[in-house]
């Protein structure tokens, strides 16, 4: 199979959804179906924080969710979990600065997808030089779901990036909703991350649809 090339990951980044049980008082099974027939293009499990779910209980979910993503052929993302991503087989995991160095990681998950968090260009180029397919860039609006985050940074990071000529493939995150989406992509980002805009939506699909017509 190889890495997966630049251009069709940036087709997946497009309406990229991040949920855990924490995300919803819904069933979080039922939000990702409903968030799949609205278009979604990627998903990401980040089972963390406040009450998140841990060992079997969080690999069981894991587990119910993979299956609704692949039955829908959308790739299916770990957050953080280089142990859980191997044990399931997932598509890819996405680290963040404080977890093991992209170099190790890169080399025990083989051609998965790798995402880095990323806040400063020194980042972002040691990030390459690791191997890493794509960059979450943010928090580009002030959120309440991730509350340890760096300052809020708006759009400026992702047009800095595009202003050196970084290409890598680019996914905003932080406070996204339909309404903001567009000043991501004009920003140069490929795709938008959300997780509170499509997961306490009144209506999960329309939230989806609404993003994916938006980037
Ligand atoms: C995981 C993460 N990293 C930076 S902001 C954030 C939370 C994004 O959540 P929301 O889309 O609800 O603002
Ligand atoms: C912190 C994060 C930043 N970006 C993405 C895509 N996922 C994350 N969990």
């Amino acid at each position: 199979m190889g890495r997966i090339n630049s251009e069709e990951l940036r087709d997946l980044l497009k309406v990229y959804f991040i949920m855990g049980s924490t995300n919803t008082a819904k069933n979080p099974e039922e939000v990702l179906k409903e968030a799949i027939n609205g278009g979604i293009t990627l998903f990401q499990f980040r089972e963390k924080g406040e009450g998140a779910l841990k060992g079997d209980e969080k690999y069981a979910l894991a587990r119910q969710l993979q299956k609704i993503c692949r039955a829908s052929s959308i790739p299916f993302i770990v957050n953080d979990d280089l142990e859980l991503a191997m044990e399931i087989d997932a598509d890819g995991l996405h680290i963040g600065q404080e977890d093991e160095p992209a170099e190790r990681v890169r080399e025990k998950i083989g051609d998965k997808i790798l995402g880095v968090s990323i806040h400063t260009i020194d980042e972002a180029e040691a990030a390459i030089r690791a191997g890493a397919d794509y960059f979450g860039l943010g928090p580009i609006f002030p959120t309440n779901t991730k509350t340890d985050t760096t300052p809020v940074q708006g759009t400026s990071l992702i047009q800095v990036f595009r202003k050196r000529g970084i290409t890598v493939p680019i996914v905003g995150i932080g406070g996204i909703t339909a309404q903001n989406a567009g000043t991501v992509m004009k920003a140069g980002a490929d795709g938008v991350s959300v997780i509170t805009a499509i997961s306490q939506a009144i209506s999960v699909t329309d939230a989806a649809r609404e993003l994916r017509k938006n980037v």
